[in-house]
């Protein structure tokens, strides 16, 4: 789903001669259905995911309806658990990942962890997407089939997820066989609903972006405006989607279901695509044969877009399951979060539905496009050539200050820009001084102090503790923030719980109340299990978005991986410190990152920004022993 994606969806088309034609029975043809969602009662702002009260819309025949209903079928093995269902794009294969791709995958991923520690059970999906003519060239410039070359670059990207701590359920290719069953099957129901049909016709192709222009929306010399390429006049008869029967249908779905488009900001967007008029779009091609046949025509292949986004479905089919719809469906269809960047919005909002209510499929709860990651200002992606290497960025810097980095500085839903030093000063501000210095040097005065063990319950130290309350609030904050997806607030949280504990430390002093002996040294043993109590709720708080480094925070708290990995939600409740814990001999969790560095362009010096320095001096004073 790459690179296609900025271009207008309709394919604009002159339509010379309709071989069939049929949207005139269409509005009897679909009918709507609500369906019930059960409550799991999450406070804070509601997601389709966490309410009661919002009906979604199906589109199902009455039999279909029902069957289909992932609740309820018995293959599922999950009679009353709903699972969690998260989607990123399939990344289209004609290129690496760049730092674009990796930033949807790396939130899905923080998404995802968050609802497993609420205990739901999660299906994360992600994939590629290989099919195209864009990708038989890709394949023919380098020399090898367009098969090689999926497979070369779909490695690419699950060595990146791995690289990433990306923990996802499910990866699918758009060549593997079951897809291609579960497509074929997808089409066919589209048509027995009388919404695919035939025409001749002749237009300007681009073959960067896969589709018609108009010429009105080209360059000088028939110029694609994104790819800068002249577009060649082709003239072939392709398949139709009667995109334009739905137009009523979609609009009555948004108003009704506003949360459907988030953020809320972009749904205005979505809502005038639809009000301006939807045309009927090809989803064939004749001259294309790197693609799945269209079912009895061989000479035709369906186009990426139609292939690529019922890969959402495909990817539930487990191991050795048949590959039909109605198994996939009932693996966990509708997925909760469709996660995607803006740029493919419409695919995601406006044909996909539709798609889906064609074939007698319930929606997805909810589509977010989050915002572009930028450099110098410009959107980060393929074509400019402007792209961050996100396998340079992990081996030099580790996945948890990328994913920190990228999910605590850009604001989840709008655009960022990126600058190393920024990098830099913030996750050596954040991660090793805020979080990491507090941790260390806590454990090295325990250490001397208390032969590493602690000397109270966690509970009992911090009874009527106001810093105590504080911690406890901002966990609140940080839930509330997860689930509505603002994922930078909820680091924010987390961080002022870290600058709540070096403040807390700083006017506590224990190191002096150690010095003055006796009861003085009692409260300071007890003011250090208090600050190591609020160490352990960040490691949990915290994991959804820096997953490794809150497993080293955890083991220095003297746990093991297996209590990490057990740990939920409700373990971030003060508290879970007992005395005569031991704690791990202290060793830094987080490795400062040099701040001087080259600027790759500029070739100077980047010192730390002032504010960050100021944030850096503060919590060392805090700390100082
Ligand atoms: N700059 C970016 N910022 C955030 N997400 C991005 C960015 N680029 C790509 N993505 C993610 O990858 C998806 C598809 O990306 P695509 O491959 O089209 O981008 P690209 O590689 O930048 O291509 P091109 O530059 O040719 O448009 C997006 O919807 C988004 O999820």
């Amino acid at each position: 789903m790459a690179s296609r994606v900025q271009n207008p969806i309709q394919n604009r088309l002159w339509l010379l001669s309709f071989s069939t034609s049929s949207t005139s029975s269409l509005c009897n043809s679909v009918s709507l259905k609500k369906t019930r969602f059960t409550n799991r009662s999450l406070f804070g702002k509601r997601m389709p995911w966490s309410s009661s009260r919002r009906n979604l819309y199906c589109t199902c025949s009455t039999s279909r309806g029902s069957t289909m209903d992932s609740n309820t079928s018995p293959s599922s093995g999950r009679q009353n658990a709903e699972p969690f269902v998260i989607t990123t794009p399939l990344y289209y294969v004609n290129a690496p990942p760049h730092m674009g791709s990796a930033y949807t995958t790396v939130a899905a991923d923080a998404i995802a962890r968050f609802q497993r520690l609420l205990g739901n059970k999660v299906v994360f999906i992600t994939g590629t997407d290989e099919h195209g003519e864009k990708i038989a060239t890709a394949a023919a410039a380098c020399g090898c089939s367009p098969a090689e070359h999926c497979n070369v670059v779909s490695q690419a990207y699950r060595t990146l997820w791995r690289d990433l701590g990306i923990a996802y359920d499910k990866f699918i290719r758009t060549t593997d066989h079951k897809h291609e069953a579960i497509v074929k099957e997808f089409y066919s129901k589209v048509l027995a609903n009388g919404d695919i049909y035939r025409a001749d016709y002749e237009g300007l192709y681009c073959v960067n972006c896969e589709e018609y222009k108009e010429e009105k929306e080209l360059l000088d010399n028939n110029c694609c405006p994104i790819h800068l390429k002249p577009c060649v006049a082709k003239k072939e008869d392709n398949y139709f989607f009667a995109l334009s029967k739905y137009e009523g249908f979609l609009g009555k779905m948004l108003s009704e279901n506003p949360e459907f488009v988030q953020p809320s900001f972009r749904l205005n967007e979505v809502q005038s695509w639809i009000t301006s008029g939807l045309r009927d779009f090809s989803i064939s091609r004749a001259s294309v044969d790197w693609g799945i046949e269209v079912p009895n025509d061989a000479k035709q292949t369906i186009y990426v877009w139609f292939d690529a986004l019922v890969g959402y479905i495909s990817a539930l089919l487990n191991d050795g399951e048949q590959p039909n719809l109605q198994t996939a469906i009932s693996s966990g269809w509708p997925t909760s979060l469709h996660l995607i960047g803006k740029d493919i919005l419409r695919f995601h909002a406006v044909y996909w539905p539709a798609m889906l209510m064609s074939a007698g499929l319930q929606l997805p709860k909810m589509v977010f496009g989050h915002g572009f990651l930028t450099k110098d200002g410009n959107k980060m992606g393929k074509s400019l050539g402007n792209t961050l290497e996100p396998t340079d960025l992990v081996q030099r810097f580790g996945p948890d200050a990328v994913r920190y980095f990228f999910l605590k500085e850009v604001e989840f839903g709008s655009d960022g820009d990126y600058s190393e030093s920024r990098f830099i000063n913030t996750v050596n501000a954040h991660l090793a001084n805020t979080i990491g210095n507090l941790l260390n040097r806590t454990l090295g005065l325990l250490k001397k102090n208390c032969r590493s063990t602690l000397a109270v319950d966690s509970a009992i130290a911090a009874e009527g503790n106001t810093f105590k309350d504080a911690v406890e609030m901002l966990v609140t904050k940080a839930k509330t923030h997860y689930e509505t997806l603002a994922l930078s607030s909820a680091c924010e949280a987390v961080l002022e719980i870290g600058n709540a504990g070096n403040l807390y430390m700083n006017q506590q002093a224990p190191w002096s109340l150690f010095k003055q002996g006796g009861a003085a040294s009692e409260t300071a043993a007890k003011e250090l299990v208090i600050v190591l109590e609020a160490m352990r709720i960040i490691a949990i708080v915290l994991s959804p978005v820096t997953p490794s480094l809150c497993l080293r925070i955890y083991n220095q708290l003297g746990y093991t991986e297996d209590q990490f990995d057990a740990i939920t939600w409700s373990d971030a409740k003060w508290g879970g410190l007992k005395a005569g814990q031991v704690m791990a001999q202290p060793k830094p969790v987080f490795s400062r990152i040099e701040n001087q560095i080259e600027d790759g362009n500029a070739g100077e010096t980047v010192k730390a920004g002032s504010k960050d320095k100021e944030n850096i001096n503060q919590n060392k004073s805090a700390i100082e022993v």
